[in-house]
């Protein structure tokens, strides 16, 4: 019997199987932000552990709620910061150089091809848009990962979502992976890696791949996966140019992390997103999905673009195409949030940002801020905002308020009218 991605990681990574099922893996990278790995951190000082298992493999950010906005997050931050200095984290991301955790460190090359990563964050599994298996893990688990390297998972069991045909104009891959949790549903592969395979996804650029993969965990996964190709080779190409001879000579290498044709898989789903319409949420779960056309005319107060979910480069790209030489409504605050301070600088280089604040979008410093209503942006009860995050729940964005999810191009087309809006209407 084959293999998939996820069984050869953690086969190339056991240290041991205590029982049935259960497998301890190395890891290779730990990552850390402010708002989980205080608790690991004050609980590793109090039992007189405090230290680390590999200060290279631990990366660390303040990304939440950077400037801090109280004395409980300047704590945090406080927190973080003098971890890092005393365990010589050299690759810690502080005020001025922080940016949203699963934005900011794939950009700077921390994450490879059939790499084990966790973090004490929700949506680790971005990470696996390069073939890795990346996982969310609790505090205990954190703390054991930082100290000792190692977590213990269940074994893997993968869901394959086979992604055929071609986008519309109009449609992104946020509305592919809307479209798959609407499909299979909150719970929908709870505790199971879903693998993306097609020739949409092979498609796809490395940011579409950690969209479709940031949002696994809100149908239950605990990663999502993409088999690593040339695209993933270019993407990391000045990372690892001095580790091989060239792009083929790493992608050979790459390719040991792929799924074998006869792996076994727990469900085979196959779609075809040629008649994909742009949709959005409604309601307070992010199954609950609607094509902007049936959702088209709901008024909002704000919108929202930013997030691990769609703040990179090419979904500022894709607002500012839509936005250029026109204006949010009087009726809606645009809020936007590069994911990154190099999202940040390639959208001034382009032109974008100009383009964004002649719009009357307001800008805001990279960071989570809006995202789960914590700061710059929160929205007052019975407030509505269309937004490019990844979760609708019940006042994530601000007590009483509810958020709808879409791609950045309807969110950005949402505030030209002041009602969700489909951005084809835009276009050209
Ligand atoms: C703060 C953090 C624990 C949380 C998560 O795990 O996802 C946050 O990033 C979120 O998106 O709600
Ligand atoms: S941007 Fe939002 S979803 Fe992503 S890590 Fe930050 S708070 Fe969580």
């Amino acid at each position: 019997m084959g293999k998939t991605i996820a069984e050869k990681i953690f086969d190339a990574h056991k240290v041991e199987s205590p029982e049935e099922g259960i497998f301890v893996l190395n890891l290779d990278r730990v990552f850390c932000h402010e708002i989980t790995t205080p608790i690991a951190i004050n609980d590793l000082v109090s039992r007189g552990k405090d230290r680390v298992f590999d200060p290279e493999k631990i990366k660390a950010v303040i990304d939440h709620v950077t400037p801090a906005k109280d004395s409980k997050t300047a704590e945090q931050g406080k927190i973080m910061r003098d971890w890092a200095a005393r365990q010589g984290i050299k690759d810690f991301f502080d005020i001025g150089q922080n940016g949203v955790c699963h934005a900011i460190f794939p950009e700077k090359g921390f994450v490879r091809p059939g790499y084990t990563v966790i973090m004490g964050d929700s949506h680790t599994c971005t990470h696996g848009a390069f073939g890795a298996f990346a996982a969310g893990v609790g505090t205990t688990d954190l703390e054991v990962g930082i100290l000792k390297g190692v977590c213990s998972f269940k074994t893997p069991e993968s869901i394959r979502i086979n992604v055929s045909g071609s986008l519309k104009q109009g449609v992104y891959a946020k509305d592919v992976i809307l479209y798959i949790i609407g499909k299979i549903g909150v719970n929908g592969a709870t505790n199971k890696v879903i693998e993306f395979t097609g020739p949409v996804i092979d498609r796809f650029s490395m940011e579409e791949r950690m969209t479709i993969c940031n949002m696994a965990v809100e149908a239950g996964g605990t990663c999502g996966i993409c088999t690593p190709d040339m695209t993933t080779v270019n993407y990391l190409w000045k990372f690892i140019e001095d580790d091989f001879d060239s792009k083929e000579a790493a992608l050979k290498d790459y390719s040991q992390w792929a799924s074998d044709s006869d792996a076994h898989y727990s469900d085979v789903i196959e779609l075809d997103v040629t008649d994909l319409e742009p949709v959005a949420t409604f309601g307070y779960k992010p199954d609950q999905i609607k094509t902007i056309a049936e959702m088209e005319k709901t008024p909002v107060d704000q919108i929202y673009i930013g997030s691990c979910t769609n703040g990179r480069i090419e979904d500022l790209r894709v607002a500012a195409e839509v936005l250029r030489g026109k204006k949010v409504s009087p009726n809606v605050r645009a809020v936007l949030s590069p994911a990154t301070p190099d999202i940040y600088k390639e959208a001034l280089k382009e032109g974008l940002i100009e383009i964004f604040m002649d719009a009357g979008v307001c800008l805001t410093n990279p960071t989570c801020g809006a995202c789960l209503g914590m700061s710059n942006g929160v929205l007052a009860d019975g407030e509505v905002c269309a937004s490019t995050t990844n979760r609708n729940f019940n006042g994530r964005m601000g007590k009483g308020g509810t958020v709808h999810l879409m791609s950045p191009a309807s969110a950005a087309a949402t505030a030209i009218n002041g009602y969700i809006t489909n951005s084809a209407l835009y276009k050209g």
